[in-house]
């Protein structure tokens, strides 16, 4: 009795800090004017994942359209599981991390007529100290710029750029990090490592050139110093990096000791202050719809 390509939209009431009656008018239209049969659910911050699961598995649906941030992302992608569900894109988040990297069009219509297409990629996801990763993880200064961000009262870039001296005042650096790669282990200091499945940042620093989200490998990146000059090349995909400033593996499974605690973000969450983290692939992917040009 239930269409097998009937549509979930999913949106997050809050992200982006903007109101979503006019979105969700929007897209209800273009997916009346297609004759799209849906249903949507708005997240409430509590138990979401558990929520939309039971609608998967009693509604049979075999798209969820997103409209969130990353957070949102997240718990969809939580709630799919090893399903056979995907997911695809309404960027409404305030950084939009995933999305930046999959090469969306501006436009709704365009965003929906890709969610309803035949595109898509297979996903990685990355396991991180039991927390999924679909995009960026690190550990040192972004985390406890993000930490500091979290605890602070002043919202959007503004939050962010405010938080930047005192993070940098307050932090210990270099840190110390041990990285254990296929029973070997290299020393090293810097003062940020990234576990990187995508490319880019959302604000558009590409801090891993090479990085592909469906080639079974994520990379781990090691920032040795806080060098302006090579920040700033980070938001140019082809310009030379610097060994001395960035060194990089690529990987399915990783564990880095830190000597003293360092802060740990995934996916623009802070997670906490830790000494150990272990990230490794996991066996299942996730579908995600894109444009066709090959993101
Ligand atoms: N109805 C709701 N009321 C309050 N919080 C909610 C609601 N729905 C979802 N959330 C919260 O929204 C967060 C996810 O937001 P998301 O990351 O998608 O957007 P964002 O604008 O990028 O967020 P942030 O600025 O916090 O990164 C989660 O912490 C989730 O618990």
């Amino acid at each position: 009795m239930e269409s097998k390509n009937k549509l979930l939209l999913v949106i997050n009431p809050i992200s982006g800090g903007s109101e979503k009656e006019q979105l969700i008018k929007e897209i209800t239209e273009i997916l009346e004017d297609r004759n799209v049969v849906f249903e949507t659910y708005e997240t409430t911050g509590k138990f979401d994942d558990l929520q939309i699961r039971k609608l998967l598995d009693d509604r049979n649906f075999k798209n969820v359209l997103v409209a969130g941030g990353d957070g949102t992302i997240q718990v969809v992608a939580r709630a799919i599981q090893n399903r056979d569900v995907a997911i695809s894109l309404i960027p409404a988040g305030s950084a939009n991390g995933l999305a930046s990297n999959l090469m969306l069009p501006y436009s709704l219509e365009e965003q929906i007529e890709i969610a309803l297409g035949e595109s898509y990629l297979m996903m990685d996801k990355i396991s991180i100290n039991d927390h999924l990763c679909l995009h960026i993880a690190d550990l040192g200064i972004n985390a406890a710029l993000i930490k500091n961000y979290e605890n602070s009262e002043i919202r959007g870039k503004l939050g962010y750029a405010l938080q930047t001296i005192p993070t940098l005042l307050k932090a210990d650096l270099p840190y110390s990090f041990s990285l254990h790669i296929d029973k070997k282990t290299t020393v090293i200091e810097g003062v940020m490592v990234a576990i990187a499945n995508a490319k880019q940042f959302g604000t558009g620093a590409v801090i891993n050139p090479e990085g592909k989200m469906d080639d079974g490998l994520f990379e781990v990146l090691i920032f040795k110093k806080l060098d302006i000059l090579d920040i700033l090349k980070t938001l140019d995909e082809n310009s030379y990096r610097n060994p001395e400033f960035v060194e990089c593996f690529s990987v399915k499974k990783v564990s880095i000791e830190c000597q003293s605690n360092v802060s740990l973000q995934v996916d623009g969450e802070f997670i906490g202050d830790v000494k150990h983290v272990s990230a490794e692939l996991m066996p299942t992917k996730l579908k995600v719809m894109i444009p066709k040009k090959k993101y």
